[in-house]
């Protein structure tokens, strides 16, 4: 639990207990648990109205929860002693059009005790060449880079970003990846949302996937990849689908364009056999799920991870 002046005896920066939020009769969160440690970047997973942006809304105070328990450093979010040490990137950001960047810059970082300088901010968010035009006038990825600047400025100990790359073309989104990598390798911690399976392997220690207002796997990109063991086999072969379907070491199979396309956790013994019963298999293809199959599968209604997670 936090003492008075908002330190936390477990090193948890932030953190949802039982945490549920409803819109009318839409659960939008269903009592999840979250936990940020300092110095790590969690990603928030998840198909569109997973719940990720309510959680986020809830740690910093812009929601209220209906049950469980929300901290911020310890504290309710809505204590300015907690924001103080937040900066944020949302997805709705909206920004006067006329101030120049740079002024922008400048206004955010005089509400935080210690910021860092505009030009320090700039460099860090790759917007020194912004700084003299008016927000309003730049393109939707400039604008997001801006918006990085203004969540960084403060020099924050705890960042929220909410789908921070969206709208960016790639050499952006890499270069605003390099930012956040270096804010974490100082010792910050990130809380991000994202749609991007890559994103969230190229940054995330912690992966949290989200659906339907609840928290259905939690680890490291690995963990999560590692959750789905199956292999995928694709052939093309004179045996028929309901024959190999019945072997016991093919988990799933079906028809994939004019191959078999199975899934297995035994590859080589269900290869061997493949190989063993058609001499004239062709097009043989043996594939690992990647992380999108592994969070397709985690996030399908009726799947069987999800129930092996429970
Ligand atoms: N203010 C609101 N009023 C009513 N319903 C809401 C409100 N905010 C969110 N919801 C609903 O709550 C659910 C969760 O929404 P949320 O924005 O948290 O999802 P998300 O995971 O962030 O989705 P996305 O990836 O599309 O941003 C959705 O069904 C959404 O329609």
């Amino acid at each position: 639990m936090a003492n008075r002046d908002g330190k936390h005896g477990n090193g948890a920066l932030a953190r949802l207990r039982g945490a549920g939020k409803s819109y009318g009769a839409l659960r939008a969160l269903d009592g999840i648990d979250l936990e940020l440690r300092g110095g790590e970047l969690l990603a928030l997973l998840g198909p569109n109205g997973a719940g990720k942006t309510t959680a986020i809304g809830l740690l910093l105070g812009l929601v209220r929860a209906d049950a469980g328990d929300v901290e911020l450093f310890g504290m309710d979010p809505q204590r300015i002693e907690a924001r103080r040490h937040i900066g944020v990137m949302l997805q709705d950001a909206q920004l006067p059009a006329t101030l120049q960047v740079g002024e922008l810059i400048r206004l955010a970082a005089s509400y935080y005790p210690a910021p860092r300088s505009v030009a320090e901010s700039a460099e860090l968010a790759g917007v020194v060449d912004l700084l003299k035009r008016p927000y309003g006038k730049l393109s939707g990825g400039q604008q997001r880079r801006v918006q990085f600047a203004l969540a960084l400025c403060g020099r924050p100990r705890l960042l929220f970003l909410d789908e921070p790359t969206v709208g960016m073309d790639i050499e952006a989104r890499q270069k605003l990846w390099a930012a956040i990598r270096h804010l974490v390798a100082e010792g910050n911690s990130v809380v991000l949302t994202t749609h991007y399976l890559e994103e969230a392997e190229a940054l995330a220690d912690r992966v949290c996937v989200m659906a339907r207002g609840k928290v259905i796997s939690e680890g490291s990109v690995e963990a999560l990849r590692a959750r789905i063991a199956l292999k995928r086999v694709w052939c093309s072969t004179r045996l028929s689908l309901a024959d190999v379907a019945a072997w016991p070491e093919v988990a799933e199979a079906r028809i994939d364009g004019d191959r078999l396309c199975l899934s297995t956790e035994h590859v080589e013994l269900l290869v061997r056999r493949l190989l063993a019963q058609d001499a004239s298999l062709s097009q043989l293809e043996v594939r690992a799920a990647g992380l999108a199959e592994a969070f397709t599968e985690l996030t399908r209604d009726d799947n069987i991870a999800l129930q092996e997670a429970a």
